[in-house]
Parts: structure tokens; sequence; C-alpha cells
């Protein structure tokens, strides 16, 4: 029987790049928020124990949340960076009694509402000593701009580049050392991958899904909504 697992949802952040009059997880995304609907890709799964969703202290929203007094969904106040939320999210983890030992933790964006079932499932039963996070092999040309101006100045090698999506799963100590190593030295990592590898681990790519978008840029909006009732439809999700 597989240990069910934690999931750490980072939700504290502003939205800046969508100009939104809300911050951008409590968007409406057909009939619920973005956030909601990314809280239910793993509320139901049976191999998720539950979700700890990492919120501003200045949140004025979650109080609408559908999820709000489900037993198995907890919140804590997040941070000025991503980093920082999902750093307080290990934390309040690891010192509560929601666990025992030291398990693997999924951490997944509140911005990726799309999250199909099967790549769900593949991180869930991806095992390894590494760690692992969903990726997906880039599949355009790669353009480096110029230094100081819109113009190409190189094309890059695409061979074995992939762009990183979430959830990415670690051991809860390992990657709370991580975060706290890179605090320390200042540095704002942008994915919990990054963190660990800075500390010399070499985690595994698992196969993500083009459609696991993470809403960032207004037109996003509009690709999740139109992508939401296939996959509702063709039992994507
Ligand atoms: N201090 C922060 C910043 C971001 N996030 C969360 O991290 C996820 C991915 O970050 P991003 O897409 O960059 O969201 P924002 O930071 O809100 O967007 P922007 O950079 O445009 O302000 C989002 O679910 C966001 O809510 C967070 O929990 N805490
Ligand atoms: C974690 C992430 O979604 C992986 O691609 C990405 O790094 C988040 O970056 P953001 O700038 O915080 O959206």
């Amino acid at each position: 029987m597989r240990a069910a697992l934690w999931v750490i949802i980072p939700a504290a952040g502003v939205g800046k790049r969508m100009q939104s009059t809300c911050p951008k997880q409590y968007l409406r995304l057909a009939d619920n928020t973005i956030l909601d609907t990314t809280i239910e890709r793993f509320i139901q799964h049976p191999n998720i124990a539950g979700v700890l969703v990492g919120i501003s202290q200045e949140d004025e929203y979650w109080c609408q949340s559908k999820w709000r007094q489900h037993a198995s969904v907890h919140t804590f106040t997040g941070g000025k960076e991503r980093c920082d939320t999902v750093q307080k999210g290990v934390s309040f983890l690891s010192q509560s009694c929601l666990i025992d030992k030291n398990p693997m933790v999924l951490v997944h964006d509140a911005a990726r509402p799309l999250l199909s079932l099967a790549a769900l499932n593949r991180i869930i039963e991806h095992e390894s000593d590494q760690g692992a996070l969903l990726a997906v092999p880039v599949k355009d040309t790669l353009k480096q701009q110029h230094q100081t101006s819109l113009k190409v100045e190189a094309t890059l090698p695409r061979e074995r580049i992939w762009l990183a999506q979430t959830p990415q799963k670690f051991p809860v100590a390992a990657l709370l050392a991580a975060f706290e190593q890179a605090q320390r030295e200042g540095v704002v990592v942008t994915d919990e991958c990054s963190a660990m590898e800075r500390m010399g681990w070499q985690p595994d790519l698992v196969l993500g899904d083009s459609r696991n978008i993470k809403v960032t840029v207004p037109e996003d909006l509009g690709i999740a909504e139109a992508l939401l009732p296939h996959m509702l439809a063709t039992g994507a999700l």
C-alpha cells in the first residue's frame, strides 16, 4: 500500500503578470476559482493525504473557497516569494502531527489547475531517491535575445531541454534544508528542483502534460477555459 502524500499548494502570489483585479488564483475558471479547481485535482485522489494551501497574510478571498472547511485542507501564511511560501509550507508540515518519519511531499502551483490525472499518477507512482518533477520537452526552436535589443542573438540547442512543471516531489527534510540553504545564501530559487540541485541532487524528469499550463498572463486564462471542458469530457481530469 503506497503511503499517502501531502501536497503543498503555493497560492500567496499577487499575479502581477495577469494584470487582474484580484490575485489570479481567485479568477473564475468555469464554475470555480482557479485555486479551487487546482485543489480538486488532489482532494479525492486515493494516494493524497491532504492539501496545505499557502495564502497571503492579506488574502481576502480564501474565506469563499469551497474547500475552506474540508477536513484534509489546511492553510498557512505564505511569504514574499514563491520559494518563501513553499519553505513555510514544508516547515509547517515538518513540525506538524500530520506526518511521521520523513515522507515525500508534492508541491504544485495553485496557478496550474489543469493537471491531468495521468500526469499526477505518473509523479505519484515514480520511485526515485533523488526526487522528481513533471516536465515537458521543448517543442519549439529556442532563440536567445540580444542583450540590448529585441533581436536574435543566437539559436540555442534544444536537445535535452525540458520545461519544468509541477508537481515536484521531494523528501520533506531534504527539501526544507535545501530551501533554508538557499535562503542563507540569499538565492531566490524559482522551483523546488533548483533548490535541490544546489544541494547536489539530480532529480528525475517525469513526463508532464502540455495542458498543465501555469496561468500567468491574460491569454492563459482563455487557453485554460478552452481546455477545461475538453479535459473533463475526455476524462483527463
Ligand atoms: N510569494 C508568492 C508568489 C507566488 N506564489 C504562488 O506560486 C505560484 C506560481 O507563481 P507565479 O505564477 O509567478 O504567480 P505570481 O507570483 O502570483 O505571479 P506574478 O509573478 O505574475 O506576480 C502561484 O500559484 C502563486 O500563487 C506564492 O505562493 N507565493
Ligand atoms: C515552479 C514553476 O512553475 C516551474 O516551472 C515555475 O518556476 C514557477 O515560476 P513563477 O515565476 O513563480 O511562476
